[in-house]
């Protein structure tokens, strides 16, 4: 059930306060945990592994062949595989628009300058698989990696029953190179150290739950991450035109996915706020992760009244969700208010779910606030780029003056030294210049 509140500047404000306290870094029992973790596996290497997969998830990591990836993906029904290929090809059009590619011109001093870019040699991706399988989120994160030119794609997930064949089978279907059961911090921790046949990577990607998110942030720095991708949230803003068994259903689309996940509705219709509240409890009652909705919706649900569309614009903006839905009467003129969002769906036939599996943008998004500087992953969250610089002597020779007065001014004259010996007669060095 719903909490539904009216905008009066201060008791939402209470309500986006609460939420953000929910982020799971900040759960200092959780970082606790996370860093005992993540310093027994850098100090024992792969035997911590094993004894904290063993405690948490009740099996030992292991490596899965590419036969079993093959034999996974013969054993899917025809009609998954399609829907998963589909999928990867709008993921692959998607981040293949947004590839950047190496550009050169001619420089206003008539060299050549630009920048090639390249893909980060080794990564990890996370795929999640605690309380549910996740084959999505591989296309989602190892799809633009392979777009992006990454030369290995590590997949790591939890040794638990949600490893199924859609797992196996979509990391075949994105191009996955190694695939190792073995999930939660202990992961992160193998993948920053390497430990055993776990190779350490460059960068780590994917979401995943507190105790993931939270040793990704400790972990940055000796590798790179992506974002926070924690627990979802969805905010929908509607007025009295939308649907109530859409807004209701979009979401408990979100509040399914963890007891931690988030599902605000941000409304000028009080009527709407009450039919959402008595659709959520009807359509509750026939879906099958009530126990785990019913949490998220207490705890971190409700409905809030606005005076205005602008005022709920102000409000999503100051949250910042991961997802946020569009169901006015005009949902593109609202677009241009909107700043801080994982991913924005316009519209009354543009359902979160919809973004999950199949249009193409990620969604492995930014949770808990972090939409206000984080963007969602994809083929450019695998890139880096060198710039590359090319001079003739015939364009060094206007500027060597003023690139030897800069460095004059720096005292660096072994800097003034490389430009000048250029243009001096050969053996005139040592003269006393
Ligand atoms: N933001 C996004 O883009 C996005 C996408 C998909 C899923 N999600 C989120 O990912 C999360 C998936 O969570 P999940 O739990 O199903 O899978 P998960 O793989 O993230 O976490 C499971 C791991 O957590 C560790 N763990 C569990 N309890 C622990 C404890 N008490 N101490 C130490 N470690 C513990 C275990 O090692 C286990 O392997 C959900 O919160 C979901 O909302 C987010
Ligand atoms: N909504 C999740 C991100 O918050 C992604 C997902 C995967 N499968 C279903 N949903
Ligand atoms: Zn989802």
């Amino acid at each position: 059930m719903i909490e539904i509140i009216q905008a009066d500047g201060t008791r939402e404000q209470a309500v986006i306060a609460a939420m953000r306290q929910r982020a799971a870094e900040q759960n200092s029992e959780i970082e606790r945990a996370v860093r005992a973790v993540m310093e027994d596996v850098r100090a024992r290497g792969l035997e911590a592994v094993r004894e904290c997969s063993l405690r948490f998830d009740g099996r030992e990591p292991y490596e899965i062949t590419r036969e079993q990836m093959e034999a996974a993906y013969a054993a899917c029904p025809p009609e998954l595989i399609r829907a998963m290929e589909h999928a990867a090809a709008n993921i692959r059009d998607y981040n293949e628009k947004l590839l950047h590619r190496s550009v050169e011109w001619a420089s206003p001093d008539g060299g050549r300058v630009g920048r090639v870019v390249r893909g980060v040699t080794r990564v990890g991706i996370y795929v999640p698989g605690g309380t549910a399988a996740y084959p999505s989120s591989v296309l989602m994160n190892a799809v633009p990696a392979r777009v992006a030119g990454v030369e290995e794609i590590v997949m790591v997930t939890p040794p638990t029953e949600n490893l199924s064949n859609a797992v196996l089978a979509a990391a075949k279907i994105a191009g996955v190179d190694r695939c190792i059961a073995v999930g939660g911090a202990q992961a992160v921790a193998a993948l920053t150290w390497g430990a055993g046949f776990i190779p350490r990577v460059d960068k780590l990607v994917g979401p995943g739950n507190a105790y993931v998110a939270t040793a990704k942030r400790l972990a940055y720095g000796t590798l790179d991450i992506d974002m926070v991708a924690g627990p979802s949230e969805v905010l929908v803003i509607a007025d009295g035109s939308a649907d109530p068994r859409f807004v209701a259903a979009d979401l408990l689309s979100q509040a399914e996915h963890d007891k931690l996940a988030s599902a605000v509705l941000l409304t000028t219709s009080g009527a709407l706020a009450e039919a959402v509240r008595a659709e959520i409890v009807r359509q509750t009652g026939y879906l099958s992760r009530s126990e785990i909705m019913e949490c998220s919706l207490r705890d971190f649900g409700c409905a809030i009244v606005c005076r205005d569309l602008e005022e709920a614009a102000a409000l999503a903006n100051e949250i910042a969700p991961e997802h946020l839905e569009i169901m006015t009467e005009d949902p593109r003129a609202l677009l241009p208010a909107i700043r801080n969002a994982g991913a924005v769906f316009l519209g009354a036939w543009s359902p979160e779910p919809l973004g999950d599996y199949l249009a193409g943008p990620d969604h492995v998004l930014p949770t808990s606030g972090t939409a206000r500087f984080f963007s969602p992953l994809s083929v450019e969250s695998f890139l880096k780029s060198m710039s590359v610089i090319e001079y003739s002597r015939e364009s060094l020779f206007p500027i060597r003056e003023e690139i030897i007065a800069l460095a004059e001014t720096e005292k660096l004259t072994a800097h003034a030294n490389s430009i000048r010996v250029r243009f001096e007669a050969a053996g005139a060095r040592g003269e006393g210049k």
